[in-house]
């Protein structure tokens, strides 16, 4: 394994996501480790973040003369930004670690993506093997492989579908902004009769129906429906074939992220479902379906999840502790991933449901990049 040095640069820092990476490395001590260089598409020669020590003037992020001093580059900056210079660094024989939040690169032969309490043994492999392209997965597969990656480690996994409730927040700073006007948009066109108790439920209904339906592009300018009082069964590209670009990351990530199919000459799980935008803030849920391969009792199931990493918590399947501690308003901010309804369906002894909720700014974006720089530094 190779040793990285310590000159760390840091694109995207000011973004959403780089905005939880910083903050998560400022709490575990991350900086004290790495010489800090900040990078800038908008403001280069500005004045770098506290968190910088020698390095405290803003860098060009497209400067790949100025990337390429750098032993290892982290980006959360966006899949644009590495399209145009990933390649240009390569080119120009740069040989350092590049961890990225972005998609563009996750599919790719040589690169792998990071979730190391589920995929450790992958990255060691890649590292030992001189890999430097390091990803991070889509926020949905990599929250649910935290939830239930421990049913995939057994090789209990026939199957699994995955029903999923994404929040704004995977679209970005602007469609979270928007959500909430909406929400304040549709609540002042019935204030008045909110506040009249003796007002019809469905007079309510129908204005807010009204108002939702009459909203102009401007006010749906990123969901491109209203998304507040609704919902969108759609998330990311068409890929023309009735699949979502998210839905095929389900069955594509998850099973790069365990190091199997035709590139490791293992077969797949099929892993497929639906992905669904609503209003919640920046949680990911999922409802999943299992077809495991033998029966396997609840208790057991329950047990191999909760001992499969320091942050999954099995929630007891009853109405108190789900309404407590099973949704996004309990998890978002944390690094917990609850996986509760865990129950057998009535498909038969072999089919397993279960519920689990995660932030997807931390496991989802930030936290497996920012473990990934860890472990760099450790090899
Ligand atoms: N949003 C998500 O849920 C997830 C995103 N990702 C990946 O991470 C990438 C970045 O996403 P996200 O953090 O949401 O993107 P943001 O739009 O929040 O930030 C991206 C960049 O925009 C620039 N920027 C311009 N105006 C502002 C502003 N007012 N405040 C902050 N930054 C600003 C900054 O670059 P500069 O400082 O150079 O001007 C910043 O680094 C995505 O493109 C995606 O590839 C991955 C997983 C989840
Ligand atoms: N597509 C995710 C967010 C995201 O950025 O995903 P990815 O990193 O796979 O592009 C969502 O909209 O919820």
């Amino acid at each position: 394994m190779s040793k990285a040095g310590n000159l760390v640069g840091l694109v995207g820092w000011r973004g959403m996501v780089g905005s939880v990476l910083v903050d998560r490395m400022q709490t575990e001590g991350d900086f004290g480790l790495i010489e800090p260089v900040f990078f800038s598409t908008s403001n280069a020669g500005g004045k770098a973040p506290a968190q910088a020590r020698n390095e405290t003037t803003l860098r060009d992020a497209y400067d790949v003369e100025a990337l390429k001093r750098c032993d290892i580059i982290v980006t959360a900056q966006g899949g644009d930004y590495t399209i145009e210079v990933f390649p240009r660094l390569r080119a120009a024989g740069w040989k350092g670690h590049w961890i990225d939040a972005a998609s563009t690169l996750r599919m790719k032969d040589d690169a792998i993506i990071v979730l190391d309490p589920v995929n450790m043994p992958v990255i060691k492999n890649a590292l030992a093997k001189g890999g430097r392209n390091w990803i991070g997965g889509n926020c949905t597969v990599s929250c649910m492989l935290m939830g239930v990656g421990a049913l995939y480690k057994a090789g209990l996994v026939e199957w699994m579908t995955s029903m999923t409730y994404q929040a704004a927040s995977g679209g970005g700073a602007q469609h979270m902004r928007e959500l909430l006007t909406q929400f304040g948009t549709l609540n002042a066109e019935v204030k008045a009769l909110l506040d009249d108790p003796k007002s019809a439920i469905l007079e309510i209904d129908r204005k807010v129906l009204a108002r939702q339906q009459a909203m102009h592009a401007d006010e749906t300018a990123n969901f491109g429906v209203p998304l507040g009082g609704s919902l969108i069964p759609w998330i990311d590209k068409d890929l023309g074939n009735g699949i979502s670009r998210e839905e095929w990351k389900g069955g594509a990530e998850t099973n790069k992220i365990l190091g199997q199919g035709a590139a490791f000459g293992t077969a797949e799980t099929p892993v497929d479902g639906f992905c669904v935008r609503v209003g919640a803030m920046r949680c990911h849920s999922q409802a999943l379906t299992f077809k495991l391969k033998k029966d396997v009792p609840v208790a057991d199931i329950e047990a191999m999840i909760a001992t499969d990493n320091d942050w999954v918590k099995v929630v007891p399947n009853d109405r108190e502790s789900t309404l407590r501690h099973l949704t996004p308003v309990a998890v978002t901010g944390t690094l917990g991933i609850p996986v509760g309804r865990i129950r057998k369906l009535a498909m038969g002894p072999d089919y397993v449901g279960a519920f689990t909720i995660g932030d997807q700014l931390l496991w989802g974006a930030a936290e497996p990049l920012r473990r990934m720089l860890r472990i760099l530094l450790d090899a």
